[in-house]
């Protein structure tokens, strides 16, 4: 194919904010959902650019149910608040950095407090303070108790030695951690000497009358021994009456191992024992029935060097400990379990064929029914009444927006609310294509098509490999947005190879420990399917990914030249390296087996043992606070590019995490990106972002 003479530029005439960084930067991104007690209010948490457009900035907003009027702001700071909680009295609770305008000299590190705006209206107030910070917020749903969970100094007894032991290490200038157990890091932050507690606050004071001073909150520290690494941060659920807890406990699994398991905490006395304790498994996202006699949860078998994990659901009774399977014989991996109004159904989220959708099964046992036809939902909310399902919903051509659902009602469409993230319009199409791998196993994939593609000015083609890789493409991503390729004329291909979530456990086992194999060569096939129709350039194609993405983007740049450009963004590139220092070893190391024991799967799928092979340019993006594929991945990937005179750039961000998550940032990430793609893709001349 000949190339057109009006190709694509990075610039776009459509108008649509997807064309203009700047104007999709100040999208809002609407992200939780809290839905009060008598089920009449709706909170969701909505980001916007801040005032200086430096900062994305969430703000608490109502949603009318009614639908009659749009959703109206409800806080605003520059700090921003999050964690949305409806107390009984109709106060809502969240947590937030603002200062406290009765405190005096602002803070020079504020920390995040927990905060009360009235039923009523009014100014927000603040309603407890922690020297490390209130993280999270959680609420016994008949009698209101609250628990936060908050980061303690190791030995102090109280906020007062914890505050104390801030400032003597801050005054000495001493920022050092001593490290006794594995891991030592998470996602973009240290592990200690601060671990999380969790403290029981109990019933809030009521608002003090106008000039009285508002008494002080008592926080009992209900696990004092908690411990470095990881404390007790893990997911919790109250019982409706607020006497039991039962939370995530992380627990050592042989050397430099870790598994989570479920223990019981009774908040009068903080009297602990094991709820659920596997060997073989992890458990997660407990959740309290209506009446507090059972827990539901997730269960994760371990995975192993020849099979991958499986997910199912537990019932599990609180008196006794005794775990039934809801799940048996269900061929995806439920999450985000919660029991219906009533007790009797369990409801929870599974990817699904290219959707994350919504399914309930009997809690007494039964085959699950899928709720949803299309699109992925989150942040699931019960009305207690048993009259409504709220919850976020999103697709790949719909950013999140609330929505309500029938509780019963199967194959259903939601009702959309009012959302302030409401987009005009998309510069192009979504469709669904099916190819086929070598072995006949079909592949899913999403095909995004811009305006003008047709056999007449065939679009150029960006492969889109999502990250994981256990994860399918099926719900809305601002950080991997395909409509801003699409605003410049490019077709975006988004399929879901071996390994990815949806399809069943035998579509995992096909990639499990051969990510170069079946997971590479449906990429391959899903690439030639579309390349044969007629709106698609197949002789201008490029593929890029993020993390596992980048991992795969750097193995098809050693395996083909078919491609004109490679993108990789916080990629794996050698993988011994990469295991041994990401922040979670365990989550993969079964997987991949000891590298000096067994290096087989390392010397088969490791890209940086190909390097001699890239022929192709490469755009190479890594954040320097990257603890889960952590920056040696690109370094070390940058030198044998350079060495081998590979045609490569670099994108550095010294800031950044495994995301890149300032507006600033990401569009320079979006510009570099497409200034690359037109310069190896169109052979244009390369234009180099002007803030780089
Ligand atoms: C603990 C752990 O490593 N979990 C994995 C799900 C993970 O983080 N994998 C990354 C290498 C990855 O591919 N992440 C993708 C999902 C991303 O977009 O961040």
């Amino acid at each position: 194919m000949s190339e057109p003479s009006d190709a694509p530029t990075t610039a776009s005439p459509s108008g649509s904010p997807f064309a203009d960084l700047a104007a999709f930067a100040a999208l809002p991104r609407v992200g939780g959902l809290a839905l009060s007690a008598d089920g009449r209010r709706l909170a969701i948490a909505v980001q916007t650019l801040d005032h200086e457009k430096t900062a994305w900035q969430s703000a608490l907003w109502e949603v009318d149910l009614e639908g009659r009027r749009p959703a109206r702001r409800l806080t605003r700071s520059a700090p921003g608040e999050s964690s949305p909680v409806w107390a009984p009295d109709g106060s809502l609770l969240f947590t937030s950095a603002r200062p406290d305008p009765g405190a005096g000299e602002a803070a020079e590190d504020p920390k995040p407090a927990l905060w009360s705006l009235p039923a009523d209206g009014g100014e927000a107030r603040p309603v407890l303070t922690h020297p490390g910070g209130i993280s999270r917020v959680a609420l016994a749903a008949d009698s209101g108790e609250v628990v936060v969970t908050a980061s303690a100094m190791p030995g102090a007894g109280d906020a007062e030695a914890d505050a104390e032991r801030r400032k003597r290490r801050k005054e000495a200038g001493v920022t050092a951690i001593l490290h006794e157990a594995y891991p030592v890091r998470y996602w973009d932050s240290d592990l200690g000497p601060a671990t999380p507690h969790l403290f029981w606050v109990g019933e809030l004071p009521a608002e003090p009358d106008a000039g009285a001073e508002r008494p002080p909150v008592e926080l009992r520290d209900l696990t004092p021994d908690a411990v470095p690494p990881s404390g007790a941060g893990g997911d919790l659920t109250l019982s409706p009456d607020g006497r039991l807890l039962v939370r995530v406990e992380s627990v050592p699994d042989g050397p430099a191992g870790r598994r989570d398991r479920l223990v019981l905490l009774e908040t009068a006395t903080g009297e602990a024992r094991a709820l659920v304790d596997d060997p073989l498994a992890d458990l997660g996202a407990p959740r309290f029935s209506p009446d507090g006699s059972a827990v539901v949860c997730v269960r994760e078998s371990m995975s192993t060097h020849d099979e991958p994990p499986d997910y199912t659901l537990l019932h599990v009774d609180v008196a006794t400990g005794a775990a039934r399977e809801l799940t048996p014989g269900f061929d995806r991996w439920p999450s985000a379990p919660q029991f219906s109004a009533d007790g009797t159904a369990v409801y929870f989220l599974a990817d699904d064929d290219g959707r994350h959708a919504l399914f309930r099964v009997p809690a007494d046992g039964g085959e699950p029914v899928r709720m949803t036809t299309d699109g992925a939902y989150s942040d699931l909310q019960v009305a207690r009444d048993g009259s409504a399902l709220y919850a976020l919903r999103s697709a790949y051509d719909e950013p999140p927006g609330p929505v309500r659902l029938d509780p019963e009602a199967t194959g259903q469409h939601p009702d959309p609310l009012p959302n302030p993230g409401t987009l005009a319009g998309l510069p192009g199409t979504l469709q669904e294509v099916e190819a086929t791998a070598a072995d006949g196993t079909p592949v899913h994939c999403w095909l995004v098509l811009p305006e003008e593609a047709s056999a007449e000015r065939p679009a150029p083609l960006v492969l889109w490999v999502h990250g994981g890789p256990l994860m399918s493409w099926n719900s809305w991503s601002w950080r991997w947005c395909p409509w801003v390729l699409a605003a410049r004329g490019y077709a975006v291909l988004l399929p879901d190879p071996a390994l990815s979530q949806g399809y069943g456990q035998d579509f995992v086992r096909r990639g499990w420990g051969a990510w170069g194999e079946a997971p590479y060569t449906d990429l391959m096939a899903a690439v030639d399917a579309v390349e044969q129709r007629p709106e698609i350039d197949e002789s201008r194609t490029a593929a890029m990914g993020g993390s596992f993405g980048g991992y795969m983007a750097n193995w098809i740049a050693t395996q083909t030249d078919r491609f004109r450009a490679i993108v990789t963004h916080a990629s794996l590139w050698d993988v011994d390296s990469f295991i041994g220092t990401t922040d979670a070893a365990y989550y993969w190391e079964k997987e991949w087996g000891d590298p000096l024991r067994q290096p087989k799967r390392y010397e088969q799928n490791s890209p940086h043992r190909y390097a001699d092979a890239i022929r192709t340019p490469v755009l190479v993006i890594h954040g320097d606070r990257d603890y889960r594929v952590p920056i040696g991945e690109a370094l070390r990937l940058w030198y044998d590019l350079q060495k081998r005179g590979v045609p490569s750039r670099f994108l550095y961000f010294p800031n950044e995490n495994h995301w890149v998550l300032t507006p600033g940032n990401a569009q320079v990430w979006y510009e570099t990106v497409l200034s690359f793609l037109a310069e190896h893709v169109h052979g244009q001349d390369w234009q180099r972002p002007e803030l780089l």
